[in-house]
């Protein structure tokens, strides 16, 4: 079965997966795969460099990303330039990584793939399920401002690069709303494993 599991920045798309992966999903993350595709020495790193110029990079060689977010989340069409150049790779990294477990056998498992830009990459209905994570837009503020020491202002222009909630929302077959406590989440998380696998049982607390 595969689920696709999005939400907007902040909205707590990395919690709700390691809680699957602890359920015992196998979670594909794209975010992740987003950065070992520009990782240092990588094809992917030189042609984001060719495009953007040599100052993205840290006097060490890595990807400042940084300094590369501050750039495509205040100007649009920068943001289109890297995607172009991003997503084929991460594209080409998952049929990678579903072969590889076809291979192995695996298809039986829940396979989640976060992808942070389900909605607005149009690809919902390729997944049998698609949990939307959903939090309102000032608790996902003060989180990157708590949690990773961002400026309102970053906060608000990575909101605004993205889909509504309501856009998300509208592709939902199961919504998790992340508003309250960590063991809230973990409840309703247990919740909606179970219906993903057919399996009724209360959540345990
Ligand atoms: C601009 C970059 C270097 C900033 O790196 P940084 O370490 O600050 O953020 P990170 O990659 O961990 O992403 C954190 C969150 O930002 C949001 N975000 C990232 N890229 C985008 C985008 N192109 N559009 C809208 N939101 C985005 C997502 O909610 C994501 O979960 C990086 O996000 C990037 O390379 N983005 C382009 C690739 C992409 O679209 N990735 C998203 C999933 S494939
Ligand atoms: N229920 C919660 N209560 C308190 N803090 C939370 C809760 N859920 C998530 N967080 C915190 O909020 C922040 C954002 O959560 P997380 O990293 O899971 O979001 P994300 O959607 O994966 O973010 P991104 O889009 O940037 O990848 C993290 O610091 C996380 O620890």
């Amino acid at each position: 079965m595969r689920v696709g599991l999005t939400g907007g920045v902040a909205s707590g798309k990395s919690t709700v997966a390691a809680i699957l992966a602890e359920l015992g999903a196998v979670v594909v993350d794209a975010d992740q795969l987003a950065r070992e595709v520009v990782a240092r020495g990588t094809p992917g790193l030189a042609r984001v460099v060719e495009d953007f110029g040599p100052a993205v990079l840290t006097p060490e060689g890595d990807l400042d990303r940084a300094h590369v977010g501050s750039i495509v989340f205040n100007d649009e069409a920068a943001r289109r330039r890297l995607e172009a150049i991003v997503h084929p790779l991460v594209f080409e990294r998952y049929a990678e990584i579903e072969a590889a477990a076809e291979a192995d056998g695996e298809t039986d498992r829940v396979v989640v793939h976060d992808i942070p830009l389900l909605t607005e990459t149009g690809r919902a209905g390729e997944f049998d399920a698609v949990v939307v994570v959903d939090a309102a837009d000032d608790v996902r503020v003060e989180r990157m401002v708590r949690d990773r020491g961002w400026t309102r202002e970053d906060a608000a222009a990575r909101i605004a690069a993205q889909a509504t909630r309501e856009e998300r929302l509208a592709v939902a077959t199961h919504v998790v709303v992340n508003e309250g406590g960590r063991e809230a989440l973990r409840a309703r998380v247990v919740e909606v494993f179970g219906d993903l696998t057919g399996d009724q049982r209360e959540p345990t607390p």
